[in-house]
């Protein structure tokens, strides 16, 4: 295997960690404790074990995190009054309610009751309005590291032509968006689209985030193409169970300049860049209680 194709999601992972914890400790050192609530209805295997990481991941870098974990047959109402406890709570920076919810819940609702400034997700609409009009706000943890692995490939993105397979809210839109932010030229496919393959084969950079096991091979790549696999789809291999990517790696390997394992591809990135959303989710909140602080202050003397 040609391992110089390789985009090492692990390793570009643990360099984002590192410079978190950096951030976290100079804000111990300014008396701030970034924290993280993590919500987790049901108990949906996978669900669990991202979950378990995401904890993790914060204790290794100095985040407190506190987790939240409810019974599977949870309403959405009393799921949103313990949302509306933790956006109370000056404690609590971020706020992340893992997906999917259970089915008889309603997804959408809940996610917009989060504080948009605790949204250490990026899903409420006012986080996705603003990355829509080229805004710094709190971005999809997923689509975010993505972008990362792509700067660290090519440089400079500028003007390259870059396809998106998928139209999800979590990667494919906005990933597409950050995409545009960065200057590329972008097509987002998807299920209705016609003749995808061809359009795709003109692409300089490939995200594919379509749940499909394998889909895209060789024949929907041009040679030296850039390819990101969001995909991680378990399959059963002679027995086995064992991941793989929307992408057939091994058919699209010697075609490519560079290309994602799956797993250690993109799924390490999406955690890092809910730690760096956490941090910048507590730097934001302190700003915005002593700007309020100092207003008081004034308008006092
Ligand atoms: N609230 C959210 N829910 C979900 C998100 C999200 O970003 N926010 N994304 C996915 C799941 N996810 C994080 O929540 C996630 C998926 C995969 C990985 C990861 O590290 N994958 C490893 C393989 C892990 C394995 O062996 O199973 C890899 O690809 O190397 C991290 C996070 C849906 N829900």
């Amino acid at each position: 295997m040609s391992a110089h194709k390789l985009i090492d999601g692990k390793a570009a992972a643990a360099r984002v960690l590192l410079q978190v914890r950096e951030d976290v400790a100079r804000l111990h050192g300014q008396a701030i404790q970034p924290a993280l609530a993590v919500i987790l209805v049901g108990s949906d295997p996978a669900s669990q074990v991202y979950v378990r990481n995401k904890i993790l991941r914060a204790e290794e870098v100095g985040i407190r995190s506190v987790e939240h974990r409810l019974p599977s047959d949870t309403s959405t109402e009393q799921l949103l009054i313990l949302i509306g406890q933790l956006n109370a709570d000056p404690a609590i920076h971020g706020i992340l309610l893992q997906l999917p919810l259970p089915a008889q819940m309603d997804e959408l609702r809940a996610l917009e009751a989060i504080a948009p400034d605790k949204d250490v997700d990026g899903f409420h609409s006012q986080n996705v309005g603003g990355l829509s009009q080229g805004r710094a706000v709190l971005t999809p943890c997923t689509p975010s590291g993505c972008l990362y692995l792509l700067e660290q490939t090519c440089g400079d993105l500028r003007g390259k032509h870059a396809v998106v397979i998928g139209r999800s809210n979590i990667v494919g839109k906005p990933m597409a968006a950050l995409l545009l932010k960065a200057d590329c030229s972008v097509t987002v496919l998807h299920s209705r689209s016609h003749d995808a393959q061809a359009l795709c084969r003109q692409a300089d950079i490939v995200i594919a985030a379509v749940g499909r096991a394998r889909l895209i091979d060789a024949s929907w790549l041009k040679p030296g193409a850039v390819v990101i696999d969001v995909g991680i789809n378990r399959i059963d291999d002679d027995g086995r169970s064992r991941l793989v990517g929307d992408v057939d790696f091994d058919s699209a390997l010697p075609h490519v300049a560079a290309i994602t394992p799956v797993p250690g591809g993109v799924g390490p990135m999406t955690i890092a860049f809910l730690m760096k959303n956490t941090v910048a989710a507590a730097l934001a909140q302190h700003h915005a209680l002593r700007s309020q602080s100092e207003a008081v202050c004034h308008s006092i003397y």
